[in-house]
């Protein structure tokens, strides 16, 4: 076993540290030695401005990327949601866990009555253009409000606000404990690319820590997840943006549904593709993304582009 110890970079939030707890867990139990270092990143510092005016990518994930790009850390785990499609100059991704729970959930601090009346007002808080979007769609009678911060100051916020709903990842929640309930699944919202999965990030020259990393990795996650990002990719490039998609297997195959909408919701488009077999899933994400902009999310893309 390698007597060198592997360490693991991690922002310092509940949720950011129970998945880098996963990782360093898996790791001991293969015979390794690991310690966790924990690093503030911007997007924990900054709790107003919405996520999408902060106009830089990788928010959350840059700061420990660079610490692992100095060589401070080893290993950064991030919410594989968070990282850019295309990944830091120097990094490779060595593991993919798991998935947990993809659902978006909405948490209703005065009971979920309100969804019912399909003419009433009501405020529905999150600062996720993809949410704000889908929900506007639905919705579009209601209110949307910005509300940023880690899951907890989130959660806490939620609850002192005269606000009728905001939308959670289920994950961040299920994963901290803070998940009511009572808490209502938007099961026809779709997620963000990868959402519910965790990555583990080393160097591209660190092949020790990589081949540490490997037996982590659960090829079915890793591949849908990576087929959502190449949908993302071949749409956008990675921005901040409201695009969803979620792949999930298929009978012997992958299915993968994906949306684009405009971000006052006035204007959204799906795609549905599946593919009979997994040898041939590796560039469904691409072939969905071509698709949906062939049957008219081209004009929409040029829309939501101009916007942002
Ligand atoms: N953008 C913040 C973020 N990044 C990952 C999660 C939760 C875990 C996940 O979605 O994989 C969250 C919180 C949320 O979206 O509510």
């Amino acid at each position: 076993m390698n007597q060198e110890i592997i360490r693991i970079g991690t922002r310092d939030s509940q949720l950011a540290l129970w998945q880098a707890h996963q990782v360093e867990q898996a790791l001991k139990a293969l015979g390794h030695a690991v310690e966790l270092v924990l690093i503030k990143s911007e997007g924990d510092l900054d709790l107003t401005t919405p996520l999408y005016e902060m106009g830089v990518q990788g928010i959350f994930t840059k700061t420990l990327d660079a610490a692992l790009l100095a060589g401070r850390i080893d290993v950064a785990v991030h919410s594989m949601k968070d990282v850019p499609t295309k990944l830091a100059t120097g990094l490779q991704q060595a593991a993919v866990l798991e998935r947990g729970n993809h659902r978006d959930v909405l948490i209703t601090p005065k009971g979920a009555a309100f969804l019912d009346d399909h003419m009433g007002k009501a405020v529905i808080a999150t600062s996720s253009i993809r949410r704000r979007a889908q929900w506007l769609h639905r919705y579009p009678h209601h209110e949307l409000t910005n509300l940023r911060g880690n899951v907890n100051t989130r959660m806490k916020k939620v609850f002192s606000e005269p606000w009728d709903g905001a939308i959670f990842a289920a994950a961040g929640l299920e994963r901290t404990g803070l998940l009511p309930a009572d808490a209502v699944t938007l099961d026809w919202m779709l997620p963000a690319p990868a959402q519910g999965a965790v990555v583990a990030v080393c160097r591209e020259n660190d092949a020790v820590t990589a081949t540490a990393l490997a037996p982590l990795n659960h090829a079915l996650t890793a591949l849908c997840a990576g087929i959502e990002r190449d949908f993302l990719r071949t749409l956008m490039g990675g921005c901040s943006t409201p695009i969803s998609a979620y792949a999930q297997p298929w009978e012997e195959g992958i299915h993968i549904q994906g949306n684009i909408c405009s971000p006052d919701g006035s204007d959204s488009r799906f795609i549905n593709l599946t593919v009979a077999s997994m040898a041939a899933a590796a560039n469904l994400g691409q072939q969905a993304a071509e698709r949906l902009l062939a049957e008219g999310g081209n004009t929409l893309m040029d829309k939501i582009r101009a916007h942002g």
